[in-house]
């Protein structure tokens, strides 16, 4: 019997434990390799045909190890340093490759651009076969017709419904509401320590519900909205994940509560024609009735998709906030170029109100005011080269807006206020927009020489 299970055992050829582990290992390997390569290949699908040299990096990371050395954090004393650490970055790319190269960033195959022509030619579509490449999470937030996620003609035509209302004309008209608006907001911060990236973009919102769906600063309905919009915006740069506690679930309910306060002004419009008339005391007049009009395939927008494309339109204003922190941050380490900005915020109210003593009563009433403000508006860049609200059918909506609010703002904060920062992390942060870090406290007091 032991004869014959010792001659079975070596008929069958049972395997040793060590060559069963090797050949595991070997298949494991395989797999894993074929894996990655699927992956990769998934992962770069489109750029490989591409004839542009460069190097798509790691698997699934890509390049975005290297860039994120370069683009992470950084103090508001280091910041012109790191540029140069980004710089560096393309630069050593762009000697390898040429100033056009291929990487792999954000989780994408990315081409990379070096040239104010090149990039020229990206933003200005001649033959406007471009479309954007908005993150996942904005269209999951701010709805399908989101003005980043259209394309073709629709895109053009909704974007010249809304690049029509913010041009200078309608600026202009609206200059002595968004001035009552910003000295309202000021008129409590006296003594007070506040959160100043909060309080600008507050301030922001209120401005541009005004703008978008015309609803009165004044009403409670636009202390709601400005409060929900706040909650949205840090929902579309987060991980979408929907759990109770997270960036992007909050964002999700704001939303769901703003279609809430905006859906009826749409639906009431509707029915109201174009005179503007509204039986809502928060609108004063709405602003969109060609947007209501819009047709696709002879089809009116719908109602949410009118919401999806003013409300995207609202949050890509947050921007200013930081440019207004920043702006005083900078003007406050810089006692001489604060005291020249002064000088020439105390001369544009003598220009603007001649003979009026209570000069931290004196209003902006029109757009040529803010003209004598020569000290607020220097330093134009080239436009030929430096493009920070884009170029093309993409450009920005709200260049004007920014300017005349930014000004506004920190004209009057310059002439009636002293401040000192209270707490600040000192960071900025590169990606994925130019932004400060954390809160920024700031303790107002009235300039005592204008009491
Ligand atoms: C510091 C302030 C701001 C900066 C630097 C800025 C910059 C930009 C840039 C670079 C783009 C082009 C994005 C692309 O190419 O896809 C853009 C688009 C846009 N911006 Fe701004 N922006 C600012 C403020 C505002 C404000 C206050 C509003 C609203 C009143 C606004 C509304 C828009 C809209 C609606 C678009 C999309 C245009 C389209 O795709 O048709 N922006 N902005």
């Amino acid at each position: 019997m032991k004869d014959f299970e010792e001659n079975a055992q070596s008929e069958v050829g049972v395997m040793s434990p060590e060559y069963v582990n090797a050949v595991t290992l070997v298949v494991t390997a395989l797999c894993v390799v074929q894996l990655v390569r699927v992956l990769w290949n998934w992962q770069t699908e489109g750029l490989r045909s591409i004839p542009t040299k460069g190097s798509l990096g790691w698997p699934i990371l890509g390049e975005m190890p290297s860039l994120l050395r370069c683009a992470g954090t950084y103090t508001l004393e280091s910041c012109p340093r790191s540029h140069l650490a980004f710089v560096s970055w393309l630069r050593e790319r762009v000697e390898k490759y040429g100033t056009m190269f291929k990487t792999h960033v954000l989780f994408r195959p990315t081409i990379m651009m070096t040239t104010p022509e090149e990039i020229r030619f990206v933003l200005d579509d001649p033959h406007k076969k471009l479309s954007n490449g908005a993150p996942e999470t904005l269209k999951q937030l701010l709805g399908s017709f989101n003005v980043f996620a259209l394309a073709g003609q629709t895109h053009r035509d909704i974007h010249k419904i809304l690049a029509d209302s913010a041009l200078v004309p309608e600026l202009k008209r609206k200059t002595p509401v968004f001035d009552r608006l910003i000295r309202h907001s000021m008129s409590t911060w006296n003594g007070r320590t506040l959160d100043l990236l909060g309080a600008v973009q507050y301030t922001f919102f209120k401005a541009m519900t005004f703008n978008f769906f015309g609803i009165s600063w004044e009403h409670e309905i636009a202390d709601k909205a400005a409060a929900l919009l706040s909650l949205v915006m840090p929902g579309v740069v987060s991980v979408p994940i929907n759990l109770p506690g997270t960036a992007f679930y909050k964002a999700q309910n704001a939303r769901k509560k703003l279609d809430k306060v905006f859906l009826p002004i749409i639906q009431e419009m509707r029915s109201t024609g174009s005179d503007g008339s509204s039986k809502y005391a928060s609108v004063e007049k709405f602003p969109y009735h060609s947007l209501l009009k819009y047709e696709i395939n002879g089809e009116q927008l719908s109602d949410i998709a009118v919401v999806d494309i003013l409300l995207s339109a609202i949050l890509s204003g947050e921007g200013p906030s930081n440019v207004v922190s920043i702006a005083l941050i900078y003007l406050k380490k810089n006692p001489p170029m604060l005291k020249r900005a002064q000088l020439m915020c105390g001369f544009g109210l003598r220009l603007i109100n001649c003979g009026n003593k209570r000069r931290n009563r004196v209003k902006l009433t029109s757009l040529s005011d803010l003209r004598e403000l020569k000290y607020l508006t220097q330093n134009p860049p080239n436009p030929a080269i430096f493009f920070p609200f884009g170029r093309g059918n993409r450009a920005c909506i709200g260049k004007q807006f920014t300017r005349l609010m930014v000004l506004m703002i920190l004209y009057h904060i310059i002439s009636n206020f002293t401040w000192e920062v209270v707490n600040f992390t000192g960071k900025l942060k590169h990606l994925p927009t130019f932004r400060l870090l954390g809160k920024v406290e700031i303790a107002f007091e009235s300039r005592a020489e204008l009491s």
